[in-house]
């Protein structure tokens, strides 16, 4: 539409949705991953994931949880949490008129801690990276959220 055609001609609103459309993928990813842990460590949740194995034996343990697994689950879960907020929140501060400049660095910030997170939480870094990757994710979405609402707060 003429509207769609606009907005997406708003320079704020086109970073906004080239970083939403990357932590998004990202995000996904994770179901890959744990996919892919899955298979190479042989732990499955679901009794037809294992039908074609005929050894009992060998099928129990087949449905026994894997660390990595569940590893690779939390971080999804994780992301969750923060970037469905990142998307809300974003989304409307991309929408209140903020200056390019600014709105880049909160997006920069916010989709390198992102990433930067899920590497720490996979391979296990030592902490506090991860917490901090977290927490700069956080204050990131926070500050938009500041930002929006001394922009446009009515109540
Ligand atoms: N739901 C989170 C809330 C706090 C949080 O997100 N902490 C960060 C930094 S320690 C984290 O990576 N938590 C691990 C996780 O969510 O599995 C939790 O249970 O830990």
């Amino acid at each position: 539409s003429v509207e769609m055609a606009t907005l997406m001609e708003n320079e704020v609103f086109k970073a906004f949705a080239s970083y939403a459309a990357i932590v998004t993928l990202k995000m996904m990813l994770m179901g890959p991953v744990t996919v892919y842990f899955r298979f190479t460590r042989g732990s499955f949740s679901n009794e037809e994931d294992v039908a074609k194995e005929t050894n009992e034996e060998k099928k129990k343990k087949m449905l026994r949880a894997h660390p990595d697994v569940e590893r690779a689950q939390r971080c999804h879960h994780n992301d969750l949490e923060n970037i469905i907020p990142f998307f809300f929140i974003g989304l409307l501060y991309a929408l209140s008129g903020p200056k390019l400049s600014i709105a880049l660095i909160h997006f920069r910030v916010f989709t390198a801690s992102r990433i930067f997170h899920s590497f720490a939480y996979i391979l296990a870094f030592p902490q506090p990276s991860r917490a901090l990757s977290y927490l700069l994710g956080m204050l990131t979405t926070f500050s938009m959220a500041f930002n929006l609402l001394i922009t446009v707060f009515v109540l």
